[in-house]
């Protein structure tokens, strides 16, 4: 997978060097661009913003050097074109399943907004030739979109064939194909400050323990994210919580 992303602060996103992620960079699992926006500029200022048309606070990304930008990483006449995604409050949830969607693309651009956004039309001139997906990691306001590519790109680097050791690991974490969280994990010692490991765990019984953990799962959901639980009937149980027992 190619990825190029855009930034003003292009050095935010030296962590990809790091980890897993630097880790699929430098086996050629991913083929990472960093760009910097003002490269794209050309006054003295290396200009990027401009005040807002109808007024308001703050400053707003100028069209000119994304254009001109977009059209070096990708020019429109192109074998190819990148799917783009920018980050935004104001965007698409991103969701596990979208990083598979993103997963399974040979080549993402990611456009790292500032200030109160990238103008408009930006997006649209895009869309002329590439999928365009405005995408929010969450409901708080950055003072960028470099954090949110970080963590969009981790999300969807580890999913890529080769990238972390134990694949089968993915299938049963939180937000995976079941829709629950992820049950509580443990590991020696069995006591600890006066916490034990629940027993089931140390049975050695596969059944009773992928039924105590389904129940976890639910009992977490239910708590922290009921939201998530729709689907599920109410199939809690009354047997000891996830805490151990003291
Ligand atoms: N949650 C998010 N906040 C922001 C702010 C800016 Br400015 C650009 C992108 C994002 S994504």
């Amino acid at each position: 997978m190619r990825l190029d992303v855009v930034s003003i602060f292009p050095e935010y996103l030296a962590a990809l060097d790091v980890s897993l992620v630097g880790k699929a960079a430098k086996s050629g699992l991913l083929d990472v661009h960093l760009h910097d926006l003002r490269d794209w500029t050309h006054d003295r200022h290396r200009t990027v913003d401009d005040t807002p048309y109808g007024g308001g606070a703050g400053m707003v990304m100028k069209p000119e050097p994304w254009g001109q930008a977009l059209d070096a990483l990708a020019p429109a006449d192109g074998p190819t074109q990148p799917r783009l995604i920018v980050p935004t409050p104001a965007g698409r949830p991103f969701t596990q399943e979208l990083a598979y969607e993103l997963a399974a693309e040979p080549w993402l651009a990611f456009a790292c907004g500032r200030y109160e956004g990238i103008d408009a039309r930006v997006a649209s001139y895009a869309a002329e030739r590439m999928r365009v997906d405005e995408v929010s990691i969450g409901d708080y306001v950055l003072n960028g979109g470099e954090v949110a590519v970080l963590v969009m790109v981790e999300a969807v680097a580890r999913l890529l064939p080769g990238v972390i050791g134990n694949p089968e690991s993915l299938a049963e974490e939180s937000h995976s194909g079941d829709g629950l969280l992820e049950y509580p994990v443990y590991t020696k010692p069995p006591a600890w400050r006066g916490y034990d490991v629940p027993e089931v765990l140390l049975s050695g019984n596969h059944g009773l323990i992928a039924e105590w953990r389904h129940e976890q799962s639910v009992r977490r959901t239910a708590e922290r994210r009921p939201d998530l639980l729709a689907a599920w009937g109410d199939v809690l149980s009354d047997q000891d919580g996830a805490e151990g027992v003291r």
